[in-house]
């Protein structure tokens, strides 16, 4: 038997609850059990998308919470979050089930259980009565991801979390392939690109059990990628979901990008406007990749909820929020300004010049210096020559 008197217990809060947990050297998976204060703000935006999420089907949910570890995700959501039913915490470790029911305990919460099971197998023996399933991993959630589409109710909302950035983003191409089936593309837009891959491998697989998905909301913050998807059930309606599946083809030399929808479309070898071979990311997903409507209420609900990383995350919400409807892909302006071989113009001047000439452009949250607009690369560069 564990005892929790044998550890030196680290006591933290965030929102409405208090977590304890084992002290540890540092953040890694050879701690006791895992705990993250870095990740903060993400527990924080599900706190705001699981509640939005809930007022929006207007009843109970069931959420389980894959990955517990501390158990923070799920006692937060029972604690925190109005109109919640059964929270499920499921972790494969003995000692994170302890603190998981000590956390239970120490914030007075009822209808809420500790299991430990491989997480696959958890999701394939409780097949549709979760509401919400949050995968929150170490690393990749590949493994797991076609337990969560058999298990998925319709209607339900799938949160993924995934810390393997560097093979999502192209730094290491061969271990993208293995675990996303999709050849990544390391560009000053690599962000997008691993959430687009990662969102697309989501799509793809759920389309097995006849499941597709929206994308609510989706950012790429610090070390991870994180992914709110609302899951619809029909056949006919996944096959329509993967024609948002494609190809993104970018010109090293000249910084030209384009789209293709389809998972086997023809995709051009070379770059129409100089010549030079293409390089293509893919598949992967080209639909929306944030939901304004969802986005609002999200920004809407903060102000029910007491959240420690209000002001940073409603930065990142207004950002997610103002990029929605706009194109795949961005320009970075410092790429594009020394390929030219000039000094960077601020960058307030440039959307301005882009607005006059009759373009939209917005920021993005993948980037300070990045610029998601409906101009081609040679609009820009005239604007850009021309100050
Ligand atoms: C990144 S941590 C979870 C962090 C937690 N959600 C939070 O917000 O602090 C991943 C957890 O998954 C557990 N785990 C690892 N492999 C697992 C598996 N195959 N099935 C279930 N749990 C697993 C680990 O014990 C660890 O507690
Ligand atoms: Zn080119």
């Amino acid at each position: 038997m564990i005892i929790l008197d044998d550890y030196k217990i680290i006591t933290i809060e965030e929102g409405l609850t208090k977590i304890e947990f084992p002290e540890y050297e540092k953040v890694s998976s050879d701690a006791p059990v895992f705990y993250n204060p870095q990740m903060e703000m993400n527990r924080d935006i599900s706190i705001l998308a699981l509640q939005t999420f809930q007022k929006e089907q207007n009843r109970e949910i069931n959420i389980c919470d894959l990955f517990g570890g501390s158990g923070i995700r799920g006692v937060r959501y029972k604690n925190e979050i109005n109109g919640v039913g059964d929270v499920y915490i499921n972790d494969i470790s003995e000692l994170a089930n302890e603190f998981e029911e000590h956390n239970i305990k120490i914030n007075h919460l009822k209808d809420i259980s500790v299991h430990q099971h491989d997480a696959s197998m958890f999701l394939r023996s409780n097949r549709g009565i979760f509401d919400v399933i949050d995968i929150d991993p170490f690393g990749t959630p590949s493994p797991f991801l076609d337990s969560a589409g058999y298990c998925a109710r319709r209607e339900s909302l799938l949160c993924v979390t995934a810390t393997d950035t560097s093979a999502l983003c192209g730094t290491y191409k061969e271990p993208c392939i293995r675990k996303y089936n999709s050849k990544p593309y390391k560009s000053e837009y690599c962000h997008e690109t691993g959430i687009r891959i990662l969102a697309g491998f989501c799509a793809l697989t759920l389309s097995k059990y006849a499941k597709c998905i929206e994308v609510l909301l989706s950012h790429s913050t610090e070390h991870y990628m994180r992914l709110y998807l609302y899951v619809k059930k029909g056949s006919k309606k996944s096959d329509e979901s993967l024609k948002n599946i494609g190809y993104i083809s970018h010109c090293k030399e000249c910084l030209y990008r384009e789209t293709n929808k389809g998972l086997a479309t023809p995709i051009p070898e070379t770059c129409p406007e100089c010549g030079e071979k293409l390089i293509h990311a893919g598949p992967l997903w080209l639909g929306d990749i944030q939901n304004s409507e969802f986005i609002s209420k999200m920004i809407k609900e903060s102000e029910n909820k007491k959240l420690n990383t209000k002001n940073q995350l409603l930065k990142l919400l207004t950002s997610c929020l103002n990029e929605a409807e706009s194109p795949a892909t961005f320009y970075d302006v410092h790429s594009i300004c020394k390929a030219l071989k000039i000094s960077a113009p601020k960058l307030d001047l440039i959307f301005d010049e882009l607005e006059n000439k009759g373009f939209k452009a917005v920021k993005t949250h993948f980037s300070p210096i990045g610029i998601k607009t409906d101009a081609g690369i040679n609009d820009i560069k005239e604007i850009l020559l021309n100050f």
